[in-house]
């Protein structure tokens, strides 16, 4: 049996998520299974529409109830989050996990000052003096290395670059000293050098604080940076996950392959190609009976559309869902 250290404080099992509001269910979600320890950071990354922000968000339970079926397990510390109540919900979000979103705005309310909201976000789930709760605003603005941090905490959160609304909001997910942290597309809409300033802060805060992370991103060079292991996701499923340098290194998914070739940095040999991944992800209302990916990849054989591949295991920590697998050791493109 797993003592308590060895549990990952995230352990997510066959879980699938269905939105049902519409005509025909959209199956976003299709039997994820995921954990991460404690003080680790995990990157959840692959293209637009394969499910990760709608998986992270499930961790605080932010789908709307009449319209989503969510089924499987998900187990964050000691809670069973699938199973919390109206009010362990209040509690479990900002005091177990908290989340940051690319656009500040969305977590930050216009007409208070950031002061005045992280200062009532503490008071909301303690019992803190107006005080007490101020200083440690002063506190948690000191550490996201806001300059002026006094007279910044009297700033609206329109009178702040977004550089520094990023990092406000990082301060208000932190009030309550959750200990996982979830962050969807924390950097997308900063200029590249603010983007690795709140990159480097996240994995600071994250060794100071001991957090686990789970962060979405489009972006692989940001998830090289900061990430301990990388899940790669296409409709609805991890298909690959591993260590972040193994990876990078020697992916074994052809479908973490193609998103490898594809990106457009300076990693990647001088002349090399690009090359972008011809065709489209499948329709989440009628997924393939076979590997999702089937219909895009130069390696599938009728084997993979007829059924969906199980998860292989490479070695400890990397793991691939793919029939192919014994035939993609090929040289990584980076
Ligand atoms: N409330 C909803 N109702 C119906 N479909 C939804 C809902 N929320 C998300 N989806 C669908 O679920 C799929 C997965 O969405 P998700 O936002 O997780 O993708 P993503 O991988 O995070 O993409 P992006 O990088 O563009 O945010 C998408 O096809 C999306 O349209």
């Amino acid at each position: 049996m797993n003592t308590p250290q060895e549990r990952p404080f995230v352990d997510v099992r066959n879980l699938r998520i269905t939105f049902t509001g519409g005509k025909k269910p959209v199956e976003a979600v299709n039997g994820v299974d995921l954990k991460v320890k404690r003080g680790e950071v995990v990157a959840l990354i692959g293209e637009s529409g394969s499910g990760k922000s709608v998986t992270l968000r499930s961790l605080l339970r932010l789908h709307p109830a009449a319209r989503t079926r969510i089924e499987g397990e998900m187990r964050v510390g000691e809670q069973d989050v699938l199973q919390l109540g109206t009010r362990e919900l209040v509690n479990y979000r900002g005091k177990v996990a908290s989340m940051i979103f690319q656009e500040p705005l969305l977590a930050l309310d216009p007409v208070y000052s950031v002061g005045a909201q992280i200062v009532e976000s503490i008071r909301r789930h303690g019992n803190v003096s107006a005080a007490e709760a101020h200083q440690r605003a002063l506190q948690l603005f000191e550490r996201v290395r806001i300059p002026s941090p006094e007279r910044r905490l009297q700033a609206y959160p329109h009178e702040m670059s977004g550089g520094m609304r990023q990092r406000a909001m990082i301060a208000l997910a932190l009030a309550n000293r959750p200990q996982l942290l979830l962050a969807d597309e924390p950097t997308t809409a900063l200029d590249a050098t603010v983007q690795i300033q709140i990159l480097l802060l996240l994995r600071e805060l994250q060794r100071e604080l001991g957090l686990s992370v789970i962060f979405v991103t489009h972006d692989i060079g940001a998830a090289v940076e900061v990430a301990d292991r990388i899940a790669v996701m296409y409709a609805g499923r991890i298909v690959e996950e591993g260590p972040a340098a193994t990876l990078l290194r020697a992916p074994r998914h052809p479908y973490t392959l193609a998103l490898l070739k594809s990106r457009a940095d300076g990693a990647l040999a001088k002349g090399t190609r690009l090359e972008t991944i011809s065709g489209s992800p499948p329709d989440l209302t009628a997924l393939p009976t076979g590997c999702a990916f089937a219909a895009r990849c130069k390696m599938a054989q009728p084997a993979c559309e007829a059924s969906r591949p199980d998860v292989t295991w490479l070695e400890a920590g990397h793991s691939v869902r793919c029939l192919r697998v014994a035939d993609t050791l090929v040289p990584s493109p980076v």
